[in-house]
Order: structure tokens, then sequence, then C-alpha cells
């Protein structure tokens, strides 16, 4: 008889797809299953393990990358906007490409160069873009800039990393894991009243302070916020204790999971504190005529972008920016779900 103890067998899925991340084996082989790919994001889904990029056509409207020229891509993700621009450099120039996650900046790495883009046209870069200033001296200054704020689909759909409420997983929600406190810790390390604070300041949670009483009270009876399912059950009890009608309850539920997660992400990976580190940078980064595109995801951020373009106007320092935002068409809200909330502000620095 043949042994057959070496033999793997694929994992099997109940039904007729596969629903967890981890079975989901196919989507996140593109290259193999290019065509199942494909249907999954004709279907206005994102296939597992890739990130659909928002407004391509709008950013490089704004950027008008020209071949030679030097960009600079402050969030990599997936690669996709900087594939977008690296092919409107037509081989010359450089793109800087940065990114904080150690584990899909390195994957897309890869995934560029075997798409053809190698260092002579693309220097991949693991820091922060808080460190703008720094990448910008060793480019020479850039003609044009994009950051697409916020975490990518690989980050969120992968439940090791802790950033969705709808699967289980540890509550880390850190963009790179092997820096700084993770969710659970940051919740240990500081008070009820800090949390409610956080709550408010980042996210606007209206059930805030229900939501951090219910969270420190189940601290302190020893149940740890270990696990992103612990804390959406906490935010369930909050919820449960404050009387909303049945008809406005699984909105309610869902609205409140989804600000008390963002609220703890941008905690966690100070995501405030970088992105003004970031606006303040940005004049000297730019060389004079240069171009910034940058894509937000909720209000605080687009506040903070709409403010620095304002001021830098003001004081000459800008000779354009934009009016108002620029929101993705209908048809591409439609195609990718995920692009509804996306707020584009560009502008232009002075000659
Ligand atoms: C929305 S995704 C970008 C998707 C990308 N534009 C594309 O087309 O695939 C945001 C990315 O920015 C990264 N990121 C977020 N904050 C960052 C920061 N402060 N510095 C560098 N990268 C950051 C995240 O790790 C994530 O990979």
């Amino acid at each position: 008889m043949e042994n057959n103890s070496n033999h793997k067998r694929r994992k099997h899925y109940s039904g007729k797809y596969p629903k967890k991340f981890e079975e989901k084996y196919k989507e996140q082989n593109p290259e193999k299953y290019s065509e199942l790919v494909e249907h999954v994001v004709k279907k206005g889904n994102t296939p597992a393990g890739m990130h659909i990029s928002i407004m391509v056509n709008e950013i490089l409207e704004v950027l008008d990358i020209k071949p030679g020229q030097i960009g600079l891509d402050a969030t990599l993700g997936y690669g996709g906007h900087s594939k977008a621009m690296l092919s409107k450099l037509e081989g010359k120039g450089h793109l800087y490409a940065l990114d904080v996650d150690p584990i899909e900046s390195e994957k897309t790495k890869e995934r560029l160069k075997k798409a053809g883009y190698f260092e002579d046209i693309l220097t991949v870069k693991l820091t922060n873009f808080a460190n703008i200033l720094e990448v910008a001296k060793t480019a020479g200054g850039f003609d044009f800039i994009l950051a697409d704020l916020g975490v990518s689909s690989m980050q969120i759909d992968n439940p090791k990393r802790g950033f969705s409420y709808k699967t289980d997983g540890p509550l880390d929600l850190r963009m790179n894991p092997q820096k700084g406190d993770s969710g659970a810790m940051r919740l240990r390390k500081i008070t009820k009243e800090e949390f409610t604070g956080m709550l408010i300041e980042n996210s606007d949670e209206p059930y805030a302070n229900e939501i951090s009483t219910e969270v420190y009270s189940s601290i302190k009876k020893g149940h740890a916020m270990d696990t992103t399912t612990e804390l959406r059950e906490a935010v369930k009890r909050a919820l449960q204790k404050c009387k909303i009608p049945k008809e406005d309850w699984d909105d309610t539920y869902k609205k409140s999971c989804q600000r008390t997660f963002q609220a703890l992400r941008i905690d966690v990976n100070s995501e405030f504190e970088v992105l003004y580190k970031f606006l303040e940078g940005l004049p000297h980064a730019l060389k004079d005529g240069g171009r910034v595109a940058i894509l937000t995801f909720h209000s605080g951020e687009d506040r903070l972008v709409k403010q620095a373009f304002k001021n830098y106007y003001k004081e000459g320092i800008f000779s354009e920016i934009s009016k108002d935002v620029i929101r993705p068409s209908k048809k591409e809200c439609f195609e990718n779900p995920r692009s509804k909330s996306t707020k584009l502000r560009y502008a232009i620095k002075s000659r």
C-alpha cells in the first residue's frame, strides 16, 4: 500500500465558496488563479490578499506626471498607485515608495520587481511618512507626492492583524506588528477616561462613555481585551444597556464597532501625529511647482489636510489647492464599495 503520511490535503470549507481569509488561498495567488480573481473584483469584492487602488485616474490627472520626474508614494500598500505612477514615468526618473508594514511592503516590492520595476526606477523604503524630509533630502526633492492614508485591504482582511471587528483575531491593529504597543496592550495601559477621550476625539463615537465603561469594567473583572471578538462583544454589551430601538440596532452596532476599532487603530499607530508631521514637511519636500494628492477616509484626517493646504495657500507657499474635495465616481463606488468614504485633495507648490 502507498504511504500517504506526507501528503497534505488542502483545507476544506463548508458551502460552495470559502468564507474565511485563510481558506481563500486561490484569491491569494492571483498569478495562478487570475480568472477567479477577476470574477471576485467584478462582483464588487476585494480578493483576499489584494488591494484595489482608489481614484487612480483622478490622481494621475492632478499629479500630471512627466517622464524624468522624481516622485514619492508615501503609502505603497499593494502598489497599485505606484504602478500607475511608474507607468507615467515611462522608464525615466524615479519613484520612492514608503510603507511601515514590513510584511506587505516586502511582498509588494517583489510583485513590482516581477512587473519589471527594479531599483533603477523604484526605491521601496520601510519607513514612516513622518520622515518625509529625510527621504526628500536623499531624493533631492519631489515633483509629485501621493499619500493614500489609512490601512490596506490586505491588512483589514487578514484576521491575524486584528484590524477588523468582523473576524476573530488578536487585538493588534499595528501597521508594523514589530513596533510599539498592540491595541490590547494600549487598553491595558490607559485609563477608562483616556479611552473615552480617544473614542470621542478619533471617531466622534456617540456612545463613548458607555463603551469605555463596559470595556474597563470587563478588564477589572479579569476579562482582558486580547481579541477582536472580546472588544466587539464589549461594544455589544454597552449598547444593549442603551435601549436602542430595535429597527436601529444593526446599523448602530455596526457603526459603533467600526468607530471603536478605528479610534484604537488611530491611537496605536499615532495616525494624527504622523500626518501632522508629514503635512509640516510637505512644502519643503516638494520642488517648486511640485504637486501633491492626498486621499483621506475619515473627517479627522480630512480636516487636518484641508487646514494645512488652506494655510499654505494663504501664505503663498501653494499656488493652487482643490476648492472642494474630489469624490470617487458612482461607478467606482459601485465597483469598489471600499472607495465610498474617500476624499481627494490636491495642491500645487508655488514657483
Ligand atoms: C490605503 S493603503 C495604500 C494602498 C496603495 N495606495 C495601493 O494602491 O495599493 C495605506 C498603506 O499605507 C501604509 N501606511 C499607513 N500609515 C503610514 C505611515 N505613517 N507611513 C508609511 N506608511 C503608512 C499602510 O501600512 C498601508 O499599507
